[in-house]
């Protein structure tokens, strides 16, 4: 378990970045973007109109029209531009169809928003698989999965819905200048002193609260933690249960769910308040226009009606705008961070060139080759230097921690040597395309994983068209043949989350058999019969062995007698080679190996080397 990214430290977030999260948006989809705001203009438009229509209605009922001026005569001239007669009735009408023209295209606004949020989501989550899928090992190994599962399940989530927030805010911006320009043509003065109120006090009353980002921002890593909380708590239950762990992931999760209790609270708190404070300040604002506005700017009666209705619809889509400008910085966190998440991930990118591997590869050699995890502390390989040659076995021997799984992660490219090469037929590997190097590449090692899928899934992982008789005979050379009656349901037995309904042997016997169905040329066996008992594993290697296939094949052993009839056996100790040969010339030679092999030969059978594996 981690606790997946350091949080970054909200202020150290610049706008700079929240505008460069929201142009991505804008750019994911720009013909939606100026979709949406084009509408979003008419929208301001038709409002502005629907309450234009106030004029001619007071003028109408208090002179029946007689000589209109100024706004009146506008309408009056587009009723006569289409031919409607100018009379109450018609102009009632006028409204209603206005109005009902604006609210359709707010629908359609909220349509288009719910494509551009719905499909935003839909392109982070992708694009967070995908770079995923094509991330180093090391990334996993650095980052651990929440922070990814909680970016993409989660944050996501609360990206898109900033784009929800943003949509409305440009419309509601939008309809707000509609209202403020009708105000301001019938009360120039009047209404800028307005303006300059309402809008002093929107960026005063934020001040007077936490920023939105800030309580967005724990919101956002409460979540990161509840989540590691909970893969931990879930992965690892058999660990969890049988070290009595309950109590302790049970305080952590507690802390974390309180963490996000706290925040949310805190965020609701402020959001009502700052919403009810602007409602406040707008109609007390409101009041004091309709003293001013009968006293000083002395309007007339129709003028003041729209003046006042204006600043009735304007002030609570003011402080609306107010509370939207709040949450969207309180979802911003979520964008920015998913975006930082996303860039990172595509930065670590395994790095392979685009050559295609000559099949069958003839010859795999380590020259010189040093290593150290990213996440380790040391160096974990020295100057190793071996070949491997087709139908040649070659094989790995050594203490616990000695780096031999190392090696096979190094010859399957999950990392990257810090120092020597890595070829194949002399071409260094990491000029090879990924997936032709990994599918001249079979891997069983120490703990396989299968799928929770069906037996015959979890056999063809690595060649989806394998026949069904080279399926069963891997099968039976793995041995897996052995418990196929058992399975309820034959290779169409689903076998539970990484294999649960095997015991080891069988799981590691269906991972040779998948290894073996892989149309490989280097088999690399990682201690990968360490759950058979000492028959079994002589069967299944001497089944290996009899092949007609010429594999490489290497392998890495804690028990001596599954390699004494290798081409070669290497002794690593401390990461480094110490002695090479064949188990007659290591025994000979009296040195490590020997060692080894006779406290192994006075122990009883199944003995092993070293502590690990
Ligand atoms: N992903 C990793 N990140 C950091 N260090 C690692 C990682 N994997 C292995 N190591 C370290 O590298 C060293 C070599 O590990 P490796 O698994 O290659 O040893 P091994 O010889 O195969 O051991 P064993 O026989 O117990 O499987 C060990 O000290 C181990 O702690």
């Amino acid at each position: 378990m981690t606790d997946s990214t350091p949080p970054e430290d909200h202020d150290a977030v610049s706008n700079r970045e929240k505008l460069a999260a929201i142009r991505e948006v804008i750019e994911y989809r720009p013909s939606l973007a100026v979709g949406i705001v084009a509408l979003s203009v008419l929208v301001g438009a038709m409002e502005g109109i629907g309450l234009g229509f106030i004029l001619p209605i007071v003028t109408v009922l208090q002179d029946g029209g007689g000589d209109p001026s100024g706004a009146t005569r506008l309408f009056l001239d587009a009723y006569a531009l289409l031919g409607i007669p100018f009379t109450l009735e018609y102009i009632v009408a006028g409204v209603g169809g206005v109005l009902a023209v604006r609210y359709a295209l707010g629908v359609c606004v909220a349509w288009l928003a719910a494509i551009l949020n719905a499909g935003y989501r839909r392109h982070l989550r992708v694009e967070s698989y995908d770079a995923a899928l094509d991330a180093r090992t090391a990334y996993f190994d650095e980052h651990g999965s929440d922070e990814l599962l909680n970016a993409v399940l989660t944050q996501t989530s609360y990206a898109s819905r900033a784009i929800t927030r943003i949509v409305r805010a440009v419309k509601t911006t939008l309809v707000c200048a509609a209202y403020g320009f009708i105000a301001f043509l019938l009360a120039p003065r009047l209404m800028a002193a307005t303006g300059v109120v309402l809008i002093s006090f929107m960026f005063v009353s934020r001040y007077a609260f936490e920023s939105g980002y800030g309580v967005g921002d724990r919101i956002a890593r409460a979540n990161e933690r509840v989540q590691s909380v909970l893969q931990a708590g879930i992965q690892g239950i058999r660990e969890v249960k049988l070290f009595g762990l309950e109590s302790e992931l049970r305080a952590e999760f507690r802390e974390a769910v309180d963490r996000h209790t706290r925040a949310s609270i805190r965020k609701q708190r402020d959001q009502t308040a700052l919403a009810n404070l602007n409602q406040f300040f707008a109609a007390a604002t409101v009041f004091g226009l309709i003293y001013l506005g009968a006293r000083v700017a002395s309007l007339s009666l129709a003028g003041l009606g729209v003046f006042l209705f204006a600043m009735f619809r304007l002030a609570p889509r003011l402080s609306s705008l107010n509370g939207l400008a709040y949450d969207i910085d309180n979802d911003l966190p979520h964008l920015v961070r998913t975006r930082a998440f996303l860039a990172r991930l595509r930065g670590d990118r395994e790095d392979w060139g685009d050559e295609s591997v000559d099949s069958p590869v003839e010859r795999v050699e380590f020259r010189g080759v040093g290593f150290g995890y990213s996440t380790g502390d040391g160096t974990v390989l020295r100057d190793v230097s071996f070949a491997v040659e087709r139908g040649e076995f070659v094989a790995f021997v050594g203490p616990s921690g000695a780096g031999k799984s190392t090696i096979a992660s190094l010859l399957a490219g999950l990392y990257r040597p810090n120092e020597g090469d890595i070829s194949a037929d002399g071409v260094p590997i990491e000029r090879f395309s990924v997936d032709e190097w990994r599918d001249r590449v079979a891997v069983v090692g120490q703990t396989p994983h299968l799928f929770n899928e069906t037996l015959r899934y979890n056999l063809t992982v690595g060649n989806r068209d394998a026949s069904d008789a080279t399926v069963a005979e891997a099968c039976r050379i793995a041995r897996v043949t052995e418990f196929l009656d058992d399975l309820p349901d034959g290779y169409d037995t689903v076998l539970g989350d990484d294999g649960v309904r095997l015991s080891g042997g069988q799981r590691q016997r269906v991972a040779i058999a998948r290894a073996l169905v892989t149309d490989a040329d280097v088999v690399v066996l990682d201690e990968a019969t360490s759950e058979l008992d000492s028959h079994l594993e002589a069967e299944v290697h001497a089944g290996i062995e009899r092949l007609d296939r010429d594999y490489a094949v290497v392998g890495i052993a804690h028990r001596l007698s599954t390699v004494t009839d290798a081409d070669a056996i290497h002794v690593m100790e401390d990461g480094a080679i110490v002695e090479s040969g064949t188990h007659a010339e290591l025994v000979t030679d009296e040195g490590a190996y020997a060692d080894l092999y006779a406290a192994q030969m006075e122990q009883p059978s199944g003995a092993t080397l070293g502590a690990g594996g």
